[in-house]
């Protein structure tokens, strides 16, 4: 079932995540609503593979700041795709302009661009424990991913929430995004719906997919994210 980031090989991963499914039985499988079979018991061991959870979700079901939270528990790095585009834009570089429209527009910026730029990142960090934030959004995204890095996530988490609440959010952002706009963001929801759901259904049905129920405080909703990671047996940082 795993590839291995054959690009990415001189990198110190972890061996595949492993739940240990004594432990916190009962808090595990209440952190989901869709089943997900658990996988073999045991520990993480040094090794070449990573291990790459997706975080998936609407513009503003808060994907960053539960990434952020996870950081601080479990030393994942965080990748977020928005973030790395946004950076690209900053940098000049000749594909700026490009993804500055795309952005504004709610639209995907080119998948490859994307995953080398993904890509990049994965390379550059010693860590083996990868957040990918944002991304896939959609299905042309995800066959990308795994065509270029040649690896599929081993957990993929989908912040669900509705879409009032992801408008209401997004319009109190306050980080000067140019994206974060009434009619802007309109057209993400569409995007969303329309491109990044069939992603979402994709996972669900190889029992990939953990549903977190977006809505409620930020430690509320935290409080089914933790007990997802807690379960694999990380290496400490
Ligand atoms: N549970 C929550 N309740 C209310 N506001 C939240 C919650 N989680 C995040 N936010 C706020 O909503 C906005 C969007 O969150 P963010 O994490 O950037 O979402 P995303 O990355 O999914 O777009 C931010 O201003 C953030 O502070
Ligand atoms: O893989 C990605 C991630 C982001 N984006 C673009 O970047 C915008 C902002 O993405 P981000 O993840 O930062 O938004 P969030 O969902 O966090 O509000 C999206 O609407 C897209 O236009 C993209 O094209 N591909
Ligand atoms: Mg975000």
């Amino acid at each position: 079932m795993w590839r291995r980031v054959a690009s990415v090989s001189h990198l110190t991963f972890a061996q595949k995540s492993i739940v240990n499914k004594d432990v916190c039985k009962l808090k595990f499988w209440e952190a989901f609503s869709t089943g997900i079979p658990r996988k073999e018991k045991g520990t993480f061991q040094r090794d070449k593979t990573p291990f790459i959870t997706f975080v998936l979700g609407g513009p503003g079901s808060g994907k960053g700041t539960q990434c952020m939270k996870i950081v601080e528990n479990f030393g994942f790095t965080h990748l977020s795709a928005g973030d790395i585009l946004r950076r690209e834009i900053a940098s000049n570089s000749a594909d700026g302009t490009m993804i500055l429209d795309t952005i504004k527009e709610g639209k995907i910026v080119p998948s490859e661009l994307t995953v080398k730029l993904i890509q990049k990142e994965m390379e550059s960090s010693d860590n083996y424990k990868f957040l990918i934030d944002g991304f896939p959004r959609s299905e042309d995204n995800r066959i990308a991913f795994e065509q270029i890095i040649g690896a599929e996530p081993d957990i993929v988490l989908f912040f669900d929430c509705p879409e009032d609440e992801m408008m209401k959010r997004v319009l109190n952002r306050n980080q000067g995004r140019v994206d974060d706009n009434i009619d802007t963001i309109k057209k993400r929801l569409k995007v969303f719906s329309a491109l990044n759901l069939p992603v979402v259904k994709y996972y669900l049905e190889r029992g990939k997919l953990y549903k977190i129920n977006a809505v409620g405080t930020v430690d509320e909703i935290y409080k089914q994210v933790y007990p997802l990671f807690a379960q694999f047996n990380f290496e400490q940082v």
